[in-house]
């Protein structure tokens, strides 16, 4: 009988070897690295957090059903509360399994602080929100990291200093677009109107010219890029829940990109030629009417690519438009259904006696921030964010049975914080932190980061001021035109999340100035 020797058998096959050789050195790596991860964490006094329950274990498979039912029942954001509920009172980090890999999710101040403020250095953009943002956008500050981030952060700081004058201005004029395109006496949604507002003021503002989505003589023009525009974010949203799908040929993605690419660097050649030519502002006499400082002008500066520009442009553009939109229909959805709060602010908008506010008289409305600002609490447009570690580093609480030790973080490993799960803390907020109420601000005070519905640190949000001006200001101006607001639809407020938290059932109402 003819019997094959092992190694007869390998010189047959001589790739077995290597392979093995492969295989034990990745075990000993596993190994030497799980060894060198219990020393650290030991020597740190870290405890591992609880696990989120699962009877899957590390496959998480109970978590994923619980993911795609919210999803289905339209309460995906009440999940990012419930994940830390579910695994005790009390329980504020814990880590979450999905398919074998381990995250951690965290809704504790001090955790959030560390990775954005104190600690900031150890920490990165997750590798997918990086790819996402350069293959749709062409990179830009939100999906910037390292030194690439100090230096886009540095170029775009300076243009954010304009004035409220200035910013009061332009968003008039948008607003007064935005009611001519507000039908009377009829129900329709506002969430239909508020990006293409948005989208006018933020191209404005970005590059001296809108898109004039809302103007009905460049509503064709306007619409094609908004409708790029909303295909790029959609693609983006769903690279972002799942990488490979980047890898797929999307012919319309490159399309909308390439469409959106012309539209920037028509401006952009513009701005770089004014540059050269020694002036930093628009032409006035071959460009009439249009401003004379945009953040465009202000970024050119000597030895910026076209391409680098463009990247910062459509990412501020991408930050800007529909977290602003968000805010405003989530808080229109709730106004009308709250008559109490609709009527304080109807009072407060009266003293102004019926012209628009300025810059003081914005500063006066007082009780419309406070409802701003509690909607915000409620429901931050961005509900969850994310940071890998750069290294091995150390969350300070959440570990071991009362939760107060610190967490061992391996370099690779991510952790998402959760804006809405901590915003919604009856131990931070009250007993009716569930609650709209306004009026929780005039005695609670928040710490820095126990409230962060713009992040915090070193990248706290550049448009954070200009966004609450922009929000509060079209509200004051709405409740000015329109005496009468009806709502219409149901009154359970439904949030869904993709890129940013709206509401699920748009906003509509009906509007009327008798
Ligand atoms: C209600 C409206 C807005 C909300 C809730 C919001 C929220 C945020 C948050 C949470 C971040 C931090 C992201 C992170 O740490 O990963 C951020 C960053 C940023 N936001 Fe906003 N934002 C709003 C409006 C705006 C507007 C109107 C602009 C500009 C037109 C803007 C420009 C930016 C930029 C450029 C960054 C990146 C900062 C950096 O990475 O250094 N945002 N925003």
């Amino acid at each position: 009988m003819f019997v094959t020797l092992p190694s007869q058998g390998l010189s047959q096959r001589p790739w077995v070897f290597p392979a093995l050789v492969l295989v034990l050195v990745l075990i000993l790596r596993r190994l030497v690295l799980s060894y060198s991860y219990r020393r650290k964490a030991h020597s740190n006094g870290c405890c591992p957090p609880p696990s989120s329950p699962d009877p899957t274990g590390r496959l998480g498979l109970f978590q994923i059903r619980k993911i795609i039912q919210a999803k289905k029942q339209r309460r995906l954001p009440n999940v990012f509360s419930s994940v830390f509920d579910d695994a005790g009172q009390g329980v504020h980090t814990i880590a979450h399994h999905v398919l074998g890999k381990k995250s951690y999710w965290t809704r504790d101040p001090e955790n959030v602080k560390t990775i954005l403020s104190a600690n900031f250095s150890d920490w990165q953009l997750p590798a997918a929100r990086v790819t996402a943002f350069n293959q749709c956008w062409g990179g830009g500050i939100f999906g910037a990291d390292g030194h690439q981030w100090k230096h886009s952060r540095a170029l775009l700081r300076p243009a954010f200093g304009r004035s409220q004058i200035q910013d009061i201005e332009l968003i008039e004029n948008h607003f007064l677009s935005l009611v001519k395109r507000i039908p009377e006496n009829e129900v329709f949604d506002l969430t239909d109107l508020f990006p293409m507002f948005t989208m006018d003021i933020v191209t404005d503002m970005l590059f001296g010219e809108t898109t004039g989505c809302l103007d009905p003589s460049k509503a064709e023009e306007g619409q094609k890029f908004a409708s790029f525009f909303n295909y790029i974010m959609q693609r983006m949203s769903m690279r972002l829940s799942a990488p490979l799908l980047a890898m797929l040929p999307d012919f319309k993605l490159k399309r909308a990109v390439k469409f959106v690419y012309e539209f920037a660097d028509y401006f952009i050649d513009g701005a770089l030629k004014r540059r050269a030519g020694g002036r930093n502002v628009i032409d006035h006499e071959s460009h009439p009417g249009k401003r004379k400082h945009c953040f465009l002008d202000e970024i050119a500066t000597d030895g910026e690519s076209a391409e680098a520009l463009r990247g910062e442009m459509l990412s501020t553009m991408v930050a800007g438009r529909d977290t602003t939109a968000s805010l405003l229909g989530i808080l229109w959805w709730h106004l009308p259904r709250r008559p109490d709060i609709l009527s304080r602010i109807r009072e407060e908008v009266a003293s102004l006696g019926g012209s628009p506010p300025d810059a003081k008289a914005m500063k006066d409305l007082k009780y419309l921030e406070k409802a701003v600002n509690e909607v915000l609490r409620l429901y931050p447009i961005n509900p969850i964010n994310s940071r890998t570690a750069r290294v091995d580093t150390i969350l300070p609480r959440g570990g071991g049975e009362d939760g107060m030790s610190p967490i061992f973080i391996a370099k690779g490993e991510t952790v998402v914080f959760s804006s809405l799960a901590m915003h919604r803390r009856r131990d931070i907020f009250g007993e009716d932190a569930g609650i709209l109420n306004p009026d929780r601000w005039d005695t609670k005070r928040p710490s820095t980061w126990e409230y962060i519905p713009f992040g915090g640190g070193p990248r706290l949000c550049l448009g954070q001021q200009l966004a609450l001006l922009e929000v509060a200001y079209t509200t004051a101006r709405l409740v000015q035109t329109f005496p009468s607001i009806e709502p219409i639809g149901g009154d359970v407020f439904v949030g869904q999340f993709a890129m940013a938290l709206t509401s699920g059932d748009g906003c509509k109402v009906r509007l009327s100035r008798a």
